[in-house]
């Protein structure tokens, strides 16, 4: 790889654009036109509809409060679950930037980096990752607190790893400079 610095630049999230990575989650609608498939409802004080039935492969999910306060723009590690979707939804008013990526396609255990994108997500949006997806989140407008909906025995899984060093048997994790990347950073 000859590259200095990988620089990504944040864009909206929209559908599409998310699609290679899983589904974006409160992507603009007419609720009151949504089609039935939604099983929308929309009336003067309410909207609701579907948006997406969460996967964990059979494992019980787990809602987690999530905080991210590091501001990068570098970002040094990237990781990415097994077995499970991962949801991520900003609740407090700074947006995250959400760095994703697919496996290198005769590597599964590392990172393409031709594939990866950053999304900017306010608040009121989400991105839900495929299993597989790699990710970092980045929160350079101070602390972003997320509601997260994960798979409870990677949480246990990866909370192990971190804390005890076990192996990480639902996640995958690399080090970006182990495996020779230049830097990866946030345009701007
Ligand atoms: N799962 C978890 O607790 N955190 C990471 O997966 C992350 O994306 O922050």
């Amino acid at each position: 790889m000859t590259r200095e610095t990988i620089a990504l630049t944040p864009q909206p999230p929209t559908a599409e654009a998310f699609a290679p990575y899983g589904t974006m989650l409160g992507r603009a609608i007419d609720f009151a036109d949504a089609p039935p498939e939604r099983l929308s409802w929309h009336e003067p004080a309410t909207d609701f509809r579907h948006e997406h039935d969460f996967d964990t492969a059979g494992g019980v999910p787990e809602f987690i409060w999530v905080r991210y306060r590091n501001p990068g723009p570098e970002i040094a590690r990237l990781e990415m679950h097994l077995f499970t979707e991962q949801a991520v939804v900003p609740l407090t008013g700074a947006p995250i930037i959400h760095i994703v990526g697919r496996s290198l396609a005769d590597n599964p255990d590392q990172p393409d980096p031709d594939s990866l994108t950053a999304f900017c997500v306010p608040a009121g949006t989400g991105l839900c990752m495929a299993p597989g997806i790699w990710h970092a989140s980045l929160a350079p407008n101070g602390e972003a607190i997320c509601l997260m909906l994960t798979r409870r025995s990677t949480q246990e899984d990866l909370v192990g790893h971190l804390m005890h060093g076990s192996d990480a048997r639902e996640s995958r994790i690399v080090t970006l400079a182990d495996l020779g990347w230049p830097t990866l950073r946030i345009a701007g």
